[in-house]
C-alpha cells in the first residue's frame, strides 16, 4: 500500500470501513443461521490461536449468527495417556480405546478441553455453556468398528452417534447461548463411548438443520496428493469426495467422511480449515477468497497451488 494511502493515527480509516462492508453480503447470508463449528485438537497449538478462536467465535455470536462449537482433543488425550503410562494406537484414523482410556478421554475432553474453551469464550460475555454427549440424551452411541487394508477392526469402546436429541443444544441457542460440545457418549445401556469429533460434529450439524459444517484442523485442506502438500482440493462435490475416500490416510478419514454425512445429510456445505492461522473463522465466513477444502452438491473438483501458512 502506498504511504499516502496508509490509515493515520486518529483519522478514520477507509479500509478498515472497506472491510467491515465487504462482510455485508455474509452477515446476511447467515445471519440466524446455525453454524456448527469443529474445533480439532491440533490447532489448539497455543494460547494466541485458541484466544482468536475465542474471539471468532464471540464475534459470531454478537453478528447475529448462532455458532455451536464441537471441540475435539486428539493430541492432549495422547499427551494424558503418555503421562499415566497408557497405550493407545489409532487405526484408520480412530483411537482404539480400553476401559482404562476411556475414563482419560472423558477426563480430558470434558474436564480439561471443553472447559478451557468454555472459559476462553466466556472472557468476551455469559455465552458459553458446555455440554456433552451424555447430556440431556444429546448423543446416543452405537459401538462401531473399523476396517482397515480390508480387515475388520476391534475399536473397543469407540461408538458412533446412531441417535441425536438437540432439544437441550436448541435451547441454550434460542437463549443466546454458545453450546460447546465434547464428543463422548452413552450408548443405549448407558455405557460412554469414545466419538471422534468430527463424526460427532456431522451428526449435531444434520440434526440442527445447520448452514455450515467448519472444521478447524491442522493442514491448509485436503492435499490432492498428500503427502505432497502442494496442491490444495478447493472443492469438491460428495460424489467426487466418496470416490477419493478409500485412498485418504489417517486422521484426514474421519474428517472428509464427517463433511460427506453433513451434506449428504442436508448441511448445506462443509469446509475443512487451516486453524494454524489466526482468526480463520472469520477469515472463512467473510471472505471471498479460497480458504480450505469445501465439500458441496453440484461442483467440479477445483484445486489450486497451497500457500505458505501465515502464523
Ligand atoms: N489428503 C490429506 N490432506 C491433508 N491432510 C491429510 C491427508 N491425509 C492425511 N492427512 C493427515 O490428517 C491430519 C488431520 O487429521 P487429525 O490429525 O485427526 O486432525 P484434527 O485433530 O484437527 O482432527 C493432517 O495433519 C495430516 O497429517
Ligand atoms: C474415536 C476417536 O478417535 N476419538 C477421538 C476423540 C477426540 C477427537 O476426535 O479429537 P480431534 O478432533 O482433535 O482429532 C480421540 O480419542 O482422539
Amino acid at each position: 500500500m502506498s504511504e499516502d494511502k496508509m490509515s493515520e493515527p486518529g483519522k478514520p480509516d477507509p479500509y478498515k470501513a472497506a472491510t467491515l462492508a465487504g462482510a455485508l453480503p455474509w452477515l446476511k447470508a447467515y445471519h440466524g443461521k446455525v453454524v456448527v463449528v469443529k474445533y480439532g485438537g491440533n490447532a489448539m497449538t497455543d494460547d494466541t490461536l485458541k484466544r482468536a478462536f475465542a474471539e471468532d467465535i464471540a464475534f459470531l455470536r454478537f453478528a447475529g449468527f448462532r455458532p455451536v462449537v464441537v471441540h475435539g482433543g486428539g493430541p492432549q488425550i495422547s499427551q494424558m495417556l503418555d503421562r499415566l503410562g497408557i497405550e493407545s494406537e489409532f487405526r484408520g484414523g480412530l483411537r482404539v480405546t480400553t476401559p482404562e482410556a476411556m475414563d482419560v478421554v472423558r477426563m480430558v475432553l470434558v474436564g480439561q478441553v471443553q472447559r478451557e474453551l468454555v472459559g476462553l469464550i466466556n472472557e468476551h460475555g455469559p455465552l458459553a455453556v458446555g455440554l456433552s454427549g451424555e447430556d440431556a440424551h444429546l448423543f446416543t452411541a452405537e459401538q462401531t468398528g473399523t476396517v482397515v487394508d480390508g480387515e475388520e477392526v476391534d475399536l473397543g469402546l469407540v461408538g458412533e452417534v446412531a441417535q441425536v436429541r438437540p432439544e437441550s443444544v436448541l435451547d441454550l441457542i434460542e437463549a443466546g447461548r454458545v453450546p460447546v460440545v465434547s464428543s463422548v457418549a452413552p450408548d443405549a445401556d448407558g455405557v460412554v463411548h469414545n466419538v471422534n469429533a468430527d463424526s460427532a460434529a456431522a451428526s449435531l450439524a444434520i440434526a440442527l438443520g445447520a448452514e455450515k459444517l467448519l472444521v478447524l484442523t491442522d493442514v491448509e485442506g485436503l492435499y490432492l496428493d498428500w503427502p505432497d502438500p502442494e496442491e490444495v482440493i478447493g472443492e469438491i462435490s460428495p460424489e467426487a469426495l466418496e470416490e477419493i475416500l478409500p485412498t485418504l490416510a489417517s486422521g484426514m478419514i474421519p474428517k472428509m467422511s464427517a463433511c460427506l454425512q453433513a451434506v449428504r445429510g442436508g448441511v448445506g456445505r462443509a469446509t475443512v480449515v487451516d486453524g494454524r492461522q489466526e482468526h480463520a473463522v472469520l477469515l472463512e465466513l467473510f471472505t471471498d477468497e479460497g480458504v480450505g477444502t469445501q465439500v458441496l452438491p453440484d461442483v467440479t473438483t477445483k484445486t489450486r497451488k497451497a500457500r505458505e501458512i501465515v502464523q
